[in-house]
């Protein structure tokens, strides 16, 4: 928008003197009357150019407004059709022919509602917390979860608009890394998001949004405002990102930094990934505590986190001990330690996703990870704001998708599957593990 700094200004009076000096030295009658019209002109452009900040400000309120409106307005419609649905089955249910299975845990909740968790949902949940903290778990455990990652997908209805099931970012892409990113950033297009925006340094952006048309690609990474340019954006945002190919120059750390903090004061889901976790390893206060925070490290990621919150080498013969210790030391925030199980807890348990992957390792796994989990954390904190942990719910269902994708990509590609490989397989994955 306009401001005053890019309106063309009057020329100063010294000037404007001057100059009227050399040309009409003696008429100083038109010195006094010009010089009032110019100062009117100027108060009368900064004025409108305020006016019209103004209207956009308020235009802003207004369309987010409208957003609230109608996603409360979704959610009560849904809520209904819910409630109708559990009627119309407790009434067939007690009819004497009909076949009665009974449900291997809480009854299933038709796909998920936007508002809070409902009755049904909570018990699940509450019977999830309820089998304690052993991480000896079977199958049915593994059910109980993949209910809760179930209840949080939104329903896909015409009743909906574009930016509803979820905006989410990602920071990072920098000169070296372009694919991490990429990765992340159409992971969670793939999953379900409605629009992905990716900030990034002004040298990558070309690149990435060559990769994808549905990408939204912000060069504005290493701008001298990047903060400010990024925080334009945030009131759009349901999450957040942060790492993949962010690099680790200090700079651009030091705008992730900022950003997360201003993603906290507005209660977005983060999380953080990669580079992201070089950041909290150097400044943990970043993000400990963060309710709505989780941490994806790999092996060697956790590793330097683990000795810079303990100041002391990690036990590595009880992994599960040092994920629930570094959660705890972090404020319980969510970890997600990936390996060959994904260690998953919020400091009081510890979740294992055994669900087969491969052998197949290479590089970009973790940003299909990271980015799909940005929309789950979305989903979960939108579902189940008042119960315990819709973190953690978000952390396994992307683990599972990863290594479901993993699973199906290696039965196709074999050795040579690759990360775009096993983004193909999303959709499919995402259907088989969560609506099936
Ligand atoms: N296409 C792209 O653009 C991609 C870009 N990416 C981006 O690259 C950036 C740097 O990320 P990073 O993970 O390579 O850096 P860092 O943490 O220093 O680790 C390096 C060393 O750690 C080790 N190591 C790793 N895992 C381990 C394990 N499980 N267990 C044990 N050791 C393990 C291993 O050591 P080595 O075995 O080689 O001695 C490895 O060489 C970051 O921005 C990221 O997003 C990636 O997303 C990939 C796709
Ligand atoms: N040994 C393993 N066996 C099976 N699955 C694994 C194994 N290691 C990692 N994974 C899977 O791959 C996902 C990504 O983990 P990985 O350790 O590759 O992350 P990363 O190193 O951060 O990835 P990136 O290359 O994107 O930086 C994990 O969530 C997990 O599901």
């Amino acid at each position: 928008f306009p401001t005053s700094d890019t309106l063309v200004k009057p020329p100063n009076s010294n000037q404007s003197a001057s100059s009227l000096s050399n040309r009409t030295p003696k008429r100083p009658r038109k010195r006094r009357t010009n010089f009032p019209m110019e100062k009117l002109m100027e108060q009368y452009l900064e004025q409108s150019a305020q006016a019209e900040d103004n209207f956009y400000r308020m235009e802003e309120q207004r369309l987010q407004a409208e957003d609230r409106r109608r996603e409360a307005e979704h959610a009560r419609e849904l809520h209904m059709l819910q409630m109708l649905g559990q009627m119309f089955s407790s009434i067939s249910s007690t009819r004497p022919s009909s076949p009665v299975t009974p449900p291997k845990t809480a009854p299933a909740v038709p796909s998920s509602v936007f508002s809070s968790a409902s009755p049904s949902c909570a018990r699940v949940f509450e019977r999830y917390y309820s089998l304690g903290s052993t991480l000896k778990r079977g199958m049915d455990d593994d059910d109980n979860m993949l209910s809760l990652v179930k209840n949080i997908v939104p329903a896909l209805t015409s009743k909906k608009h574009k930016g509803q099931d979820g905006r989410i970012g990602i920071i990072g892409g920098c000169q070296d890394y372009t694919g991490a990113p990429y990765f992340a950033a159409i992971s969670a297009l793939k999953v379900g998001a409605d629009l992905s925006h990716v900030f990034c340094t002004k040298d990558a952006a070309t690149v990435i949004k060559s990769y994808s048309p549905e990408l939204i690609v912000h060069p504005v990474l290493d701008s001298p405002n990047a903060v400010e340019e990024i925080e334009k954006w945030l009131p759009r945002l349901h999450g957040l990102v942060v790492g993949p190919g962010l690099g680790r120059e200090d700079l651009l750390l030091k705008t992730a930094k900022e950003v997360i903090e201003k993603c906290k004061a507005r209660d977005i889901p983060i999380v953080i990934d990669a580079d992201g976790l070089w950041l909290v390893t150097q400044q943990p206060s970043v993000i400990q505590g963060y309710q709505k925070g989780i941490l994806t490290p790999n092996f060697m990621e956790f590793t330097r986190l683990y000795e810079a919150l303990h100041h002391e080498p990690m036990d590595s013969s009880d992994h599960q001990r040092s994920v629930m210790q570094l959660s705890v030391a972090m404020g319980n925030l969510t970890l997600v330690l990936k390996g060959e199980h994904d260690l998953i807890t919020d400091g009081s348990k510890v979740i294992s996703c055994n669900i087969e992957g491969s052998g197949r390792r290479c590089g970009g796994q973790g940003d299909l990870l990271s980015g799909s989990m940005g929309v789950l954390a979305h989903w979960a904190h939108t579902v189940y704001q008042m119960a315990k942990n819709p973190s953690l719910v978000a952390a396994f269902g992307a683990c599972s998708l990863t290594r479901q994708c993993n699973s199906q990509a290696f039965q196709q590609h074999g050795r040579s599957t690759t990360t775009s490989d096993m983004i193909q397989e999303i959709g499919s994955a995402f259907k088989k593990l969560f609506e099936s």
